[in-house]
Parts: structure tokens; C-alpha cells; sequence
């Protein structure tokens, strides 16, 4: 082990960058016995709670709602529906963020006796970290356990030219509006996209969706892709995938978006969804051996990166999902505080964008599937033709593929589309996590009328695919 540098503080854990998974880490690291010092530069909770999930899924119940009273007509009357954002902001900035202030999340670190810094937090060599403080100031400490690094994403910069001097927004500025513009171009049909420009569509922003690939949501299943656009033209979006944006001006309160095609668009607003960052270009890997220009830092299944180092979170790449951050969270603890568990596994990470209708997925799509080699069968079927789809009526469409590696006989991935399709995916997720034999599956009772019945149907579209 290398000497200590002389004037740093001994502890034993140094965890830098307080995501959704590094909190309760700290928190547990601290409760164990270890002397943990947790820094981050912005707020405690990380871009989930203040400016991702949290927010977000506020707005989208919001948008959610002015959609289902808008189907009234077609089912139960007549309601007027007056859209107003006041009642959202107000709910994010006092109910979810208490205006964007992690002074709780600091006092729940500090009573379980971590000692916090709001600082920004580099390597200094293994098992070292140098602080800087907001005054300028520095501090050292050496950890004889280790570090954790948690440093998360930020939204991509996009070479476009002109772009780069607008004042466009990025998810942290769509989540703090507080008065709608009329019209908004969204670039990126990823997940943040999707899931904003649906939000601002249903209430009454003119809004037209950029997708520089060939269709919305690309990682996820074809089919759900086009469900998801149709649904989103039906909506009044204007969708445009496939798109080059040549160059962005600002002008007169205004922006101007040129695209390759020649056609220009213009919109009160602009907002930048197009990937994350990585933040690890500032972060002291080159001290440990580490490439600080990498896009991801590679981890065993016990989240180790190297001597006395585990990494978590959106930088791993192995989902960046808060959900798989707080899973990676609980291995590295029990690592670090030498208790027994699973080690991390990843064949059945799920996920759900949560546009109306949600989209969720997990595991391997067909062509993932394919592209691994596997001897593939797919069974899919639409929801609105199951019972429940079809008598939920408007606001019921979606689907449920399933995709079988036909030689072991088990799901290898599935995706559920529909209005409830991140709580269906629950069930798919225990059949490809726990390789459940597809007779197993096709030998159960599935409750009429549920969404999740179109589990069924899809998987005898499987047998008939064979
Ligand atoms: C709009 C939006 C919606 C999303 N919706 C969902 C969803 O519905 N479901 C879901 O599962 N995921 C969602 N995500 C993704 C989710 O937010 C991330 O996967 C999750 O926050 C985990 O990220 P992380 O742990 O890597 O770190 P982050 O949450 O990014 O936190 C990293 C922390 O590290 C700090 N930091 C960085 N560098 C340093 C440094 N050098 N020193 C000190 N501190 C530092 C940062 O200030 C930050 O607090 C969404 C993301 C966005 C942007
Ligand atoms: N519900 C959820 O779980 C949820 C919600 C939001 C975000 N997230 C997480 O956050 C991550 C980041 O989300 P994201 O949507 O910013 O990123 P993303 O990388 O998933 O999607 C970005 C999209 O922008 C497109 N794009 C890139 N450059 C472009 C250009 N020049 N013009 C037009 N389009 C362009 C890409 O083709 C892609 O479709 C997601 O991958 C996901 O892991 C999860």
C-alpha cells in the first residue's frame, strides 16, 4: 500500500458523488462502524429526485390526467378541460424537490454519522481523494477501505452549429418551468424525449419530436416504436425521425432549427434530449490507471474498478436507471462491509418509459437476441385486442412480445406496451430473471380481464411461430 499523503485525514470509506445508490451506501457503510466522508457537488439524491424520475413522473401524471379527462367523451360525457401548469410546478418545487434543496437528504447522512462536504471530489491515487470545497479550499483523505465513485451523467452537448449559444433547455430546465411556451422543438426521441414531449403536447404546447434515428425509443422493440408515434401523431405531435439537424439560431425570442432536408422549424422553445455525458472526465481516474475519456468504467460483479475503488450507477453502463444504481448500491455495501450476497447479474434488467401508453422492457430484444446467436422465437399480440385492452377502450393501445431462446425453452426478453406496462413487466421480468421454462408459463392461470392476459396470448403466438 502507498504511503499516506501527510497532511490528509484518515477514514475508512470516501464515497464521491451522492446518487440515488451512493446515499443509502454511505448511510450503510456509517451504520456498520466505518468512518464514511461523502461529498457531492450539487445536490444529495443526484439527478433522480431533483431533475429525472421524481419530477418527471410528476409531470407525466399531470399530462396523464388531462389526457383521461379528455376521453370522457368517448365514455362518460362531457368534462371541459382547462390545462394550467401551476398546480404541477407547485407540486415539484414543494412536494418533490423542496425547491430543488437537499438540506434533508444532508441531515439523514449526517445523523447516521457521515461526514458531509458539498465539494467536488477527485482521485488522488488509490484509496485517496482530494475535496474542493465551495471556498476554494481543499481537503484530503486517505481511506483505508476504499472509495466509491457515483458522478452520474449530464445532458450531452451536441457539435450542432449555433446551438451551443442558445438558451435552450436540458432536463433540469424543463422541470423548473413555471409558464408554458407555445411551441417547443424536443431533440432526441430517447426516453427524455419521449416522456417530455408527450407531457407538454397533452398540455397544449405545440410541440414537434427529433429523432436522428429511424424511429422513437431505438433501443426498445420495433413495434413499440411505432405504436408509440402513431399514438403521439394522434396526439396533435408533429414526429420527424431520421432527421440531420444541420444548425440551430436564436433570434427574437425565438428559435430556428435548420435540417438537412431544407426544411427549417421554428418554436418558442428548444430542448436538448439527445444522451448523457458521463462525468467522469474530471474525476481523478488517470491517478488510479483509469481512462478519464472512457464513456463507462468497467466493474466486476461486486461493483471493484481496481485497488480499493467501486464504481456505481449511469457511469457503469449497465442500464442507467436508478434502479439499477440502488442494485448496484447494495452489492458494493455488502463488498465493503465484507458481508455475503448475490453477485450482480444483468440478463433481466428491466425498464419502463413512462409515456402514456408506458413502455417497458426487459432483457433482450429479438434483434439483441439474434445478435447473440440464440436460436430465436417471438410471440407478440396487441393489447387492445385483449379483453381488457379492447373494453378500456381509448388510451388502450400497446402490446406484449415475448422472445424465447427455442433451445433452452426460456424467455430470454419481453417487452409490455400499455397502459399499465411498467407494472406488466413485473410478471415478465421474474420469468426471464428466474429462466422460468416457457411450459411452465403457458400452464398458468392468468386472471380475466387483465392486462397482463396478453402475456398469454403472446407466448401461444410463440408456440404457433414454431
Ligand atoms: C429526465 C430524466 C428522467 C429519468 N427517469 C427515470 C426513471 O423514470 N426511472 C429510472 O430508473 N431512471 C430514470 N432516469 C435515470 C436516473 O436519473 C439515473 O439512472 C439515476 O439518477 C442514477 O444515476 P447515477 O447513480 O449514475 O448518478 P446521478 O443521479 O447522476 O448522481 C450523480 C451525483 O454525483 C455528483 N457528482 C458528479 N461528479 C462529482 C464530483 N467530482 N464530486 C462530487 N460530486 C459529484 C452529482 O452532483 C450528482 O449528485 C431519468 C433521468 C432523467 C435525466
Ligand atoms: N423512464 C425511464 O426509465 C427513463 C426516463 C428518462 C431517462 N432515462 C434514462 O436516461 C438515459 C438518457 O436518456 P436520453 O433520452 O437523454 O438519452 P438516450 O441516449 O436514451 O436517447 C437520446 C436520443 O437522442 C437521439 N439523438 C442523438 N443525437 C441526435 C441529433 N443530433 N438529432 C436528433 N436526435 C438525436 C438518439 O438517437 C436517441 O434516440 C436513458 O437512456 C435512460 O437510461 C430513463
Amino acid at each position: 500500500m502507498s504511503e499516506p499523503t501527510p497532511d490528509s485525514t484518515q477514514v475508512d470509506l470516501v464515497v464521491v458523488g451522492l446518487g440515488p445508490g451512493a446515499e443509502p451506501l454511505a448511510t450503510g457503510a456509517a451504520e456498520a462502524g466505518l468512518r464514511v466522508v461523502a461529498v457531492d457537488k450539487h445536490l444529495v439524491g443526484g439527478e433522480c429526485p431533483y431533475y429525472g424520475c421524481v419530477p418527471s413522473k410528476m409531470m407525466l401524471r399531470a399530462a396523464d390526467s388531462l389526457a383521461e379527462a379528455r376521453r370522457v367523451s368517448e365514455l362518460a360525457g362531457e368534462v371541459q378541460v382547462v390545462p394550467s401548469w401551476a398546480p404541477l410546478a407547485e407540486r415539484i418545487s414543494a412536494e418533490a424537490t423542496s425547491g430543488w434543496d437537499d438540506q434533508v437528504a444532508v441531515e439523514r447522512l449526517e445523523a447516521a454519522g457521515v461526514a458531509f462536504h458539498h465539494g467536488v471530489g477527485r482521485l488522488d491515487g488509490p484509496g485517496r481523494v482530494v475535496v474542493e470545497l465551495p471556498d476554494g479550499s481543499t481537503r484530503a483523505y486517505e481511506a483505508a477501505r476504499g472509495v466509491v465513485l457515483n458522478p452520474g451523467t449530464r445532458p450531452a452537448e451536441l457539435p450542432i452549429e449555433g446551438l451551443a449559444g442558445t438558451p435552450y433547455w436540458t432536463n433540469r430546465d424543463a422541470v423548473q418551468v413555471t409558464s408554458l411556451p407555445g411551441s417547443l422543438v424536443v431533440i432526441g426521441g430517447g426516453p427524455i424525449g419521449a416522456e417530455m414531449a408527450q407531457v407538454f403536447q397533452r398540455f397544449g404546447v405545440r410541440v414537434t419530436l427529433l429523432e436522428a434515428g429511424p424511429r422513437i425509443l431505438g433501443p426498445d422493440e420495433p413495434e413499440a416504436s411505432q405504436v408509440l408515434e402513431e399514438v403521439f401523431v394522434g396526439e396533435g405531435m408533429r414526429v420527424m425521425t431520421g432527421v440531420e439537424i444541420t444548425s440551430v439560431g436564436h433570434a427574437d425570442g425565438g428559435f430556428e432549427v435548420a435540417l438537412g432536408s431544407g426544411d427549417s422549424l421554428h418554436a418558442d422553445r428548444l430542448l436538448l434530449a439527445a444522451g448523457r455525458t458521463p462525468n467522469l472526465d474530471d474525476i481523478g481516474l488517470e491517478t488510479v490507471g483509469l481512462d478519464p475519456a472512457a464513456r463507462t468504467v468497467e466493474v466486476d460483479e461486486r461493483m471493484r474498478a481496481g485497488d480499493r475503488l467501486w464504481v456505481i450507477g449511469d457511469v457503469t453502463g449497465k442500464g442507467a436507471f436508478t434502479h439499477v444504481a440502488m442494485y448496484q448500491s447494495a452489492i458494493a455495501l455488502r463488498d465493503i462491509t465484507g458481508q455475503e450476497g448475490a453477485p450482480a447479474q444483468y440478463h433481466a434488467v428491466p425498464h419502463a418509459t413512462f409515456t402514456d401508453p408506458e413502455v417497458a422492457g426487459v432483457g433482450m430484444t429479438e434483434q439483441q437476441a439474434r445478435d447473440a446467436g440464440l436460436r430465436v422465437r417471438v410471440g407478440t399480440a396487441p393489447m387492445e385486442s385483449s379483453s381488457r385492452g379492447w373494453l378500456h377502450g381509448p388510451g388502450g393501445r400497446g402490446l406484449v412480445k415475448v422472445v424465447e431462446d427455442a433451445d433452452r425453452g426460456v424467455l430470454v426478453g419481453a417487452t409490455a406496451m400499455g397502459p399499465s406496462g411498467g407494472e406488466v413487466i413485473g410478471f415478465l421480468a421474474v420469468a426471464v430473471h428466474a429462466e422460468v421454462p416457457v411450459a411452465t408459463l403457458r400452464s398458468m392461470i392468468y386472471a380475466y380481464p387483465t392486462f397482463h392476459r396478453t402475456i398469454e396470448t403472446a407466448l401461444g403466438d410463440l408456440e404457433e411461430a414454431s
